[in-house]
């Protein structure tokens, strides 16, 4: 049994995959991560192996208890990945995006690939088909972005995901709607056009908790999985011991 630990900005997601297929997929918070990890495996007789990714605050207690649980394996700045790190600032790189450039790299070889992450924040990242990583950016999300209109205006209400709208919108909440939807949509093409332009061919992955939401709006064809990042530490938990 291997289980595949996403600690998000905003939520905490756990894959438990067995004999190589997915069999459970949970979304938790930190409080509840051990309590709900233990629930799975109770009654399993097989080792447990765990991998573990993290940009939110998972307390060195959790982790503690989750090496109790199983063979934790921590992605970190050093671990070894399918890709070579060309950012020039690696150790300050998300741990997210490792994992996610480690899923594109080892689910698509031998391609041009673009990973986009819409979660509570977006983030773009470029994996070349000699599997260089180099960058690529990161821009809020969409609850972000209705989030600080309110928070940084006194006039502006606190609007939430809707259909989408014209691009004139006619009322202060369709403005709103209008600017950040249609704005969050033309953004991702724009990324999307731009590396197209390198190479017709390139693979373009989206995932993130408004995935779902975008891949009907965008004109472009993509790979949409929600739980890409799930599955790509799966993937990197593989190429990790069977380079071992
Ligand atoms: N069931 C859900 N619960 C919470 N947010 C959801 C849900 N379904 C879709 N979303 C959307 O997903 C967004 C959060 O995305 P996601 O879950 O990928 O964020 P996250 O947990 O912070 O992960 P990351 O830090 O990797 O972005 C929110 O803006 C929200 O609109
Ligand atoms: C951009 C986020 C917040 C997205 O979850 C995360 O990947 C992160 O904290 N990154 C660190 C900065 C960087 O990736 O360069
Ligand atoms: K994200």
């Amino acid at each position: 049994m291997i289980i595949c630990i996403d600690v998000g900005n905003t939520r905490t997601k756990v894959a438990v995959y067995e004999n190589s297929t997915l069999q459970q997929l949970i979304i938790t918070n930190n409080e509840k991560l051990i309590k709900n990890i233990s629930k799975q495996i109770q009654g399993i007789e097989n080792c447990v192996d765990i991998i573990l990714s993290s940009v939110g605050d998972l307390s060195l207690e959790t982790i503690e208890d989750l090496k109790k649980l199983g063979n934790l394996i921590t992605v970190t700045h050093e671990t070894f990945l399918p890709f070579k790190n060309l950012y020039s600032t690696p150790t300050t790189l998300g741990i997210d995006r490792i994992v996610l450039a480690a899923g594109a790299t080892l689910k698509y070889p031998n391609q041009n690939r673009l990973v986009i992450d819409a979660g509570t924040c977006i983030t773009y990242d470029f994996i070349n088909s000699s599997n260089q990583y180099h960058g690529g950016a990161i821009s809020p999300g969409i609850g972000l972005r209705y989030k600080s209109l309110n928070d940084y205006t006194a006039n502006l209400p606190l609007e939430k995901i809707s259909e989408l709208h014209p691009f004139v919108g006619n009322s202060t909440a369709t403005s709103i709607q209008s600017g950040v939807l249609n704005g969050v949509i033309a953004e991702i093409e724009a990324f999307i056009d731009h590396f197209k332009h390198l190479d017709e061919n390139l693979t373009v992955i989206l995932t993130g908790g408004n995935s779902e939401f975008l891949v009907n709006r965008l004109k472009n064809s993509i790979f949409a999985n929600p739980n890409f990042l799930l599955e790509s530490l799966f993937l990197l938990h593989q190429h990790i011991v069977s380079n071992d």
